[in-house]
């Protein structure tokens, strides 16, 4: 009996260590129907064996039936938005009351800058490495449980990948679908008559708001993780940047475009260069996301009321409505 259990641990292990190279570092080494094959056995085995089956099984992503109503969370940090900035001055504007408060020259200044992606913000929750909770950010205070939901995304795993995971780890990232399954979805909707979604960033918050997980778990959904909320039991690098690269190392999913940038020049170039790649990435973007990079500066800036000092989005024009 221990060594079908020896042999379930096993095929655990080595499709989270795949689902990891696949979804994470976007390099899988094992074709899908490999991956496939070792998933069915790991169900197979379960199914002849339930007494073995564990919650963070790479095949426990679907819950069972839908749910009446979603619970509230109250966020124990507050999700926060971000001020936006709409012309170079704005920025330059930003920068500038930075300085007013550190005295530190422009060109010092590293910022963490980032695609600003057109989804819903979320918040994880993993204690022991183990998945426990997740939930929208509401009103920034009190969102809610989409549990469920959440671990019916592929690529968001169920158990982070480190032999010492932190006691308490909140992941903060926004979900988004990609233009591929936004239109795969309204074809299938439209072919059953059904209503379709204006744009991807409202399909992908109808897909969370649903009930029943077996619905959600068809939408394509993908989380990328912009941020920490709540963490216990570890010490995290003293840069974002460098926290960010930390969270991929334990397999939480982290844009790729995420870039440092030394200086005003660079990011305003950043920003250019984001915003002519914006039809090829293959989601949707609304402008980027330009953080101060060292952790105790944005500590030393804090926040206004609801917006953080130390960060901005710089929007980029309305796009022409898409046609779908
Ligand atoms: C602090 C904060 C709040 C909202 C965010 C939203 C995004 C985003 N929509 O990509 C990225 C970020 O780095 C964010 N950072």
């Amino acid at each position: 009996f221990n060594q079908i259990q020896q042999q379930c641990e096993q095929l655990r292990e080595t499709l989270r260590y795949h689902e990891y190279q696949y979804h994470v570092l976007d390099n899988p080494i094992i074709p899908d129907a490999e991956y496939d094959r070792m998933m069915n056995q790991l169900k197979q085995l379960e199914q002849n064996y339930p007494q073995l089956i564990t919650a963070d099984s790479p095949t426990q992503r679907v819950g069972a039936k839908p749910l009446a109503s979603f619970a509230q969370v109250r966020h124990e940090i507050p999700m926060l938005s971000l001020d936006n900035a709409f012309s170079d001055e704005d920025f330059l504007a930003f920068v500038k009351r930075i300085q007013d408060r550190i005295n530190v020259d422009t060109t010092d200044l590293t910022f963490c800058c980032e695609p600003k992606l057109d989804g819903l913000a979320v918040s994880i929750l993993y204690v022991d490495g183990k998945l426990v909770q997740a939930a929208t950010r509401g009103d920034g205070t009190t969102g809610e449980d989409i549990t469920l939901n959440i671990r019916t995304i592929r690529n968001i795993p169920l158990q982070l990948l480190t032999e010492h995971p932190p006691h308490r780890l909140e992941v903060r990232g926004e979900i988004f679908m990609p233009h591929m399954g936004f239109e795969q979805l309204n074809e299938k909707a439209l072919a059953k008559g059904e209503k379709t979604f204006a744009n991807p960033r409202n399909a992908a918050a109808g897909s969370l708001r649903q009930l029943d997980p077996r619905i959600t778990r068809q939408r394509m959904l993908v989380l990328n993780a912009y941020g920490i909320g709540i963490v216990e039991g570890v010490s995290l690098p003293d840069t974002h940047y460098a926290r960010l690269q930390w969270l991929k190392s334990i397999g939480i999913p982290v844009n790729s475009e995420i870039q440092l940038c030394q200086g005003v020049d660079q990011v305003l170039s950043f920003y250019r260069v984001i915003g002519e790649k914006r039809t090829q990435l293959g989601y949707d973007i609304d402008g980027t996301v330009l953080k101060i990079n060292d952790i105790a500066l944005q500590e030393r800036l804090g926040f206004i009321s609801k917006a953080p000092r130390w960060a901005i989005a710089y929007k980029f024009p309305a796009q022409e409505e898409l046609t779908v």
